[in-house]
C-alpha cells in the first residue's frame, strides 16, 4: 500500500486543503497520515478524520523580537530530529505539505530521507515558512498566477486550491434550520478566518440595528468571540467555529462578509457568492491577504473594504451596494476559471511519489 504524508498547521487555511485531499486518497487506496504540531488547530481537526496523527515539536519563525526566540529555535532543532525519526520508521512515498511553521522540519527531514515533497502555496506572496521549505521540494502547487514568479520556475505548477467535497452538497434549508431562521429575508453571512476577526466582529455588531430590518446573520465570530448578550437577538445566529455545519451555512447565504485568507475566498468563489473583503491588514502581517483581496475585485468577483476604512457607516453602505449588484457579481465570478484543485494535486502526488 502506497503511504502518503500530509503536514499542514498553525491557522485551519493550512489544514482545509488537506482535509479536501484526505477522502481522495483513501479512495484510491493511500495509506495516509498527518504530521503536526503537537497542539495547534490541525490536530482537533486531524484526529477527528481517524487518520494516525503524529505532534511533533513545533516553533514559530518570528521577525520581530519576543521573548520566545530565545527558545524556539530549541523547539524547531527538536521538531526536526522528530520528523527525522518518524519519516525515517513510516517510509512514506511522498509527502504533502500545505505550509505553516511545523511543515518546515518535516519536509527538510523528507528531503534528507530522499521522499518526494509536494508543498502547496495558497497565497500570492509565499509565506515564511513556505519559502524556507521551497529549496526541498520537487513541486510546488499555487493558487494564484501571479505566484509562480515568486518560485524557482522548473518547480512551479497553478493548480489552484483543493476544496472540500462536502461544501458542494450543502443545504439552504438545512443552514436555515441551524440557525432557526423562519422568513424570507436574505442572509447575510460574515466569516472572519478560521480564527475570528475581532475588528470586523466589533463594527458587524454595532451595525447590527441598521442591518436586522433588511437581513438575517450569519457570524462566524471565531472562538472564544461570542457575545453572550446577543444570543437570543432575532435574525442573528453566532457560531465560534463550524466544521459539519458549514456546507450548510453557505448554501443558505446570499451574500458574504470575509477575511481575505486564501482558501475563504476560493471557496466563496467556487460558491459563488456575492461578497465584501476586509483583509488583514499589513500591519498584523506580511499583506497576502490584501493583495489576495485586490487580485479578486480586479477580476469583478469582489467589493474591498480596507481595515483602515471600516466603520459601521462603510460596512453598511458596501452591504446594501454589494446586495443590490449581486447578479453582476454572479455572473462574474460564472466566468472564472478557477476551478477546484484537487484532481490536479491528486494527479501530481500518483506522479510524484516513489512507487
Ligand atoms: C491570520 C493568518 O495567518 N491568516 C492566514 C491564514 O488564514 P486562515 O487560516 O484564516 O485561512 P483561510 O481563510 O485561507 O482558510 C480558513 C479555512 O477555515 C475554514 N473554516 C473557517 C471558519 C470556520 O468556522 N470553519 C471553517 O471550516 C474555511 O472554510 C477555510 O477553509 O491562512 C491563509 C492561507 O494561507 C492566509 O491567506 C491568511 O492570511
Amino acid at each position: 500500500m502506497k503511504r502518503i504524508i500530509l503536514t499542514g498547521g498553525g491557522t485551519a487555511g493550512h489544514v482545509t486543503p488537506n482535509l479536501a485531499l484526505i477522502p481522495k486518497l483513501q479512495k484510491e487506496g493511500w495509506d495516509v497520515r498527518y504530521i503536526g504540531s503537537k497542539t495547534g488547530i490541525e490536530r482537533e481537526l486531524i484526529e477527528e478524520q481517524k487518520i494516525p496523527y503524529y505532534g511533533i515539536s513545533s516553533g514559530k519563525l518570528r521577525r520581530y523580537k519576543d521573548i520566545k526566540n530565545l527558545t524556539d529555535p530549541f523547539k524547531v532543532l527538536a521538531g526536526g530530529a522528530e520528523a527525522l525519526a518518524l519519516i525515517g520508521k513510516l517510509k512514506p512515498d511522498i509527502i504533502f505539505s500545505k505550509g505553516g511553521y511545523v511543515t518546515v522540519p518535516v519536509v527538510a527531514a523528507g528531503w534528507l530521507r530522499r521522499v518526494p515533497v509536494i508543498i502547496h502555496e495558497s497565497d500570492i506572496t509565499p509565506g515564511l515558512a513556505n519559502k524556507l521549505a521551497f529549496p526541498f521540494a520537487k513541486k510546488i502547487c499555487v493558487n494564484f498566477p501571479e505566484t509562480l514568479n515568486y518560485i524557482p520556475k522548473e518547480k512551479g505548477i497553478l493548480t489552484g486550491t483543493p476544496i472540500r467535497e462536502e461544501l458542494f452538497q450543502g443545504k439552504a434549508e438545512k443552514g436555515l434550520k441551524l440557525c432557526g431562521f423562519n422568513d424570507t429575508k436574505p442572509i447575510l453571512m460574515m466569516m472572519g478566518g478560521s480564527l475570528g476577526s475581532v475588528a470586523i466582529n466589533t463594527v458587524l455588531r454595532k451595525a447590527l440595528p441598521a442591518l436586522l430590518p433588511a437581513f438575517n446573520i450569519i457570524h462566524i465570530c471565531g472562538k472564544n468571540n461570542k457575545d453572550e448578550s446577543l444570543e437570543n437577538t432575532r435574525g442573528y445566529k453566532q457560531f465560534e467555529y463550524v466544521k459539519e455545519e458549514l456546507p450548510h451555512l453557505f448554501a443558505a447565504a446570499d451574500i458574504f462578509i470575509s477575511r481575505a485568507g486564501a482558501n475563504s475566498i476560493a471557496e466563496i468563489l467556487s460558491m459563488k457568492k456575492p461578497n465584501i473583503l476586509i483583509p488583514l491588514s499589513a500591519r498584523a502581517s506580511r499583506g497576502d491577504q490584501i493583495l489576495n483581496a485586490r487580485s479578486f475585485k480586479k477580476q469583478g468577483f469582489s467589493q474591498v473594504l480596507e481595515e483602515e476604512n471600516l466603520t459601521e457607516e462603510t460596512l453598511i453602505q458596501m452591504i446594501k451596494d454589494t446586495y443590490r449588484n449581486r447578479h453582476q457579481y454572479i455572473e462574474s465570478m460564472g466566468k472564472s476559471k478557477s476551478a477546484n484543485g484537487i484532481d490536479i494535486v491528486m494527479d501530481l502526488i500518483r506522479t510524484q511519489a516513489k512507487r
